[in-house]
This record gives structure tokens, C-alpha cells and sequence, in this order.
């Protein structure tokens, strides 16, 4: 089945029915049902394995799902965890790419939300990780997307980078506000920049919350930890000892 592109009905950006993926034997995906709101940010957590990667793949249109209907708009993005920008191009030329010549200043009005104006004749090999990495949020955003999709884009950096691109992300999601389905094993990393956070096992969500705190959110906040540890335990995991439950019991 190909994606229908259109989702219109109903101020939602992403509407999924009954999809299934199946790998082999194994319905990875089955039975999803999914809607997101326009301008809403979600958050997708789950084990490893669990089909979060394969769900964005397909609301990319990356691939196809083996059943059931997906709606999603013309215009979306994908940054994955590496940037995968061309190395024979410059930082601006990434970001412009397949844009036209006339997409220059956009470009370049990208590179400078992500605070890379200085760096727009840079050649990807002369780029930090996280720098890079802002060049591949800019070449996603310079396209306007009405969704975004973020597969573990922080998981590559080192944890001071990580915290800046999540204020930088959270920034630039409230002032363009395209819905995003963000991938993460982060729980923290998903009660600070999501407004629902949804949690899938066995092939379907078995948790799907809003998360209703106001932000700047604090770490420390009794709601946050509340819900942090609701969050590892529909994972599988003992937040205070912060190790899978059957390793606690053996
Ligand atoms: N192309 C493929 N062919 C066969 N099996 C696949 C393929 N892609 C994914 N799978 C399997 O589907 C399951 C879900 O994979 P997926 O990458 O979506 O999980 P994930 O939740 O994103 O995992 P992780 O958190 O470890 O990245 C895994 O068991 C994986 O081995």
C-alpha cells in the first residue's frame, strides 16, 4: 500500500488505521492507530525493537506498510540520528539541496535559526557532530515541513550537545510549529519536548498521554518525576535502579 497523501480532515497531520508492518513472520507493526494534530509534537518511545523506527519509516514514505491506510501531508521531513549530509557539498548547498537557486536566502536564514551563519561555506568533514547535525535540522526545516520527523537525533551527541539541540529543537518547533514524531529512548528527552508521548509494544501503543506540563519544563518538577517513572515502568524498567525488572528479580 502507498501512503495517501493528503490529511486534511479534521486538523490532523498524521492519521493511521489499522497498520500493520510484517517482517517475515513477524507483524512488527499491528494493527496502529495513530492520529496527530497539526502543530502537535509526539513523542514515540519502546523498547528496542519494537517498530518506532519502522513507523517513521513509513509516515516518511521511506516504506511502504504491508496493511492498513496512512494520511499524511505533502510536505515532510526526516532528520535521523547521523546527518547524512553529501561531503563534496558545503554546509548552505546541503541545506538547499534539490531547492533551486532562488532557495538561497532561505538557506541561509536556516542556517542562521540553528546558529550556523558562519559556517555556511564549511565542508561537511569540518563540521563537530552536533554542528553537522544542526545542518541537517536546517535542510529539514528550510522545507517548511507540516511534519517532522526526528529518529533519535540526539542520540549520536555527546550529553552537553544533546541538551543544547533539545532546547534548540523545542525552540524551533513553537515558532514554526509543524507537527513531529519524534523516536527516542529518552524518557526524559520526551517529557521535556513533547506534548503526548505514546509507547509502543508488541506492535501497538499500550500508553498514550498527554504530558500537560507547563514549559520551560523542570526536570525536577513532582509531575515530571511522576511521570518519568509511569513511563520506565510501561518500559519495562525500575527507575530507581534503573535496570530492566527481570534483572531486578533474578
Ligand atoms: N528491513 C527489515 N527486514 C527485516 N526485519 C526488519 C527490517 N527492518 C526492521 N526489522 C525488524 O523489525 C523490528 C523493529 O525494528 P525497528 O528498527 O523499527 O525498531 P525500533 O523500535 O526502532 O528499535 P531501536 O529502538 O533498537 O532502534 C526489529 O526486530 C527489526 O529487526
Amino acid at each position: 500500500m502507498s501512503p495517501e497523501v493528503s490529511a486534511e480532515s479534521a486538523g490532523l497531520a498524521v492519521r493511521t488505521r489499522g497498520l500493520r508492518k510484517v517482517f517475515g513472520e513477524r507483524a512488527v507493526l499491528d494493527g496502529v492507530d495513530l492520529d496527530v494534530r497539526r502543530g502537535e509534537f509526539l513523542a514515540l518511545l519502546g523498547a528496542s525493537g519494537t517498530g518506532k523506527t519502522t513507523l517513521l519509516r513509513i509516515l516518511a514514505g521511506l516504506d511502504a506498510a504491508t496493511g492498513g491506510t496512512v494520511l499524511v501531508p505533502p510536505v515532510r521531513t526526516v532528520v535521523f540520528q547521523e546527518p547524512r549530509l553529501i561531503p563534496s557539498k558545503r554546509a548552505l548547498a546541503n541545506v538547499v539541496i534539490g531547492q533551486g537557486r532562488s532557495a538561497r536566502a532561505k538557506g541561509l536564514a536556516a542556517l542562521a535559526e540553528v546558529g550556523l551563519s558562519r559556517h555556511a561555506d564549511a565542508w561537511p568533514a569540518t563540521l563537530s557532530g552536533g554542528e553537522a547535525q544542526r545542518v541537517a535540522l536546517a535542510r529539514a526545516l528550510v522545507r517548511e515541513p507540516e511534519l517532522l520527523l526526528l529518529d533519535e537525533p540526539f542520540a549520536a551527541l555527546d550529553a552537553l550537545t544533546r541538551l543544547h539541540m533539545q532546547d534548540l529543537i523545542a525552540e524551533l518547533c513553537a515558532r514554526h510549529r509543524p507537527a513531529v514524531v519524534l523516536v527516542t529512548h529518552d524518557v526524559e528527552e520526551a517529557i521535556l519536548l513533547a506534548d503526548r508521548i505514546a509507547v509502543l509494544r508488541e506492535g501497538r501503543f499500550v500508553t498514550d498521554l498527554q504530558v500537560g506540563i507547563d514549559r520551560p519544563r523542570d526536570r525536577t518538577d513532582p509531575v515530571f518525576v511522576e511521570l518519568r517513572r509511569r513511563l520506565l515502568a510501561d518500559l519495562g524498567v525500575d527507575s530507581h535502579a534503573g535496570t530492566p525488572r527481570e534483572e531486578v528479580a533474578r
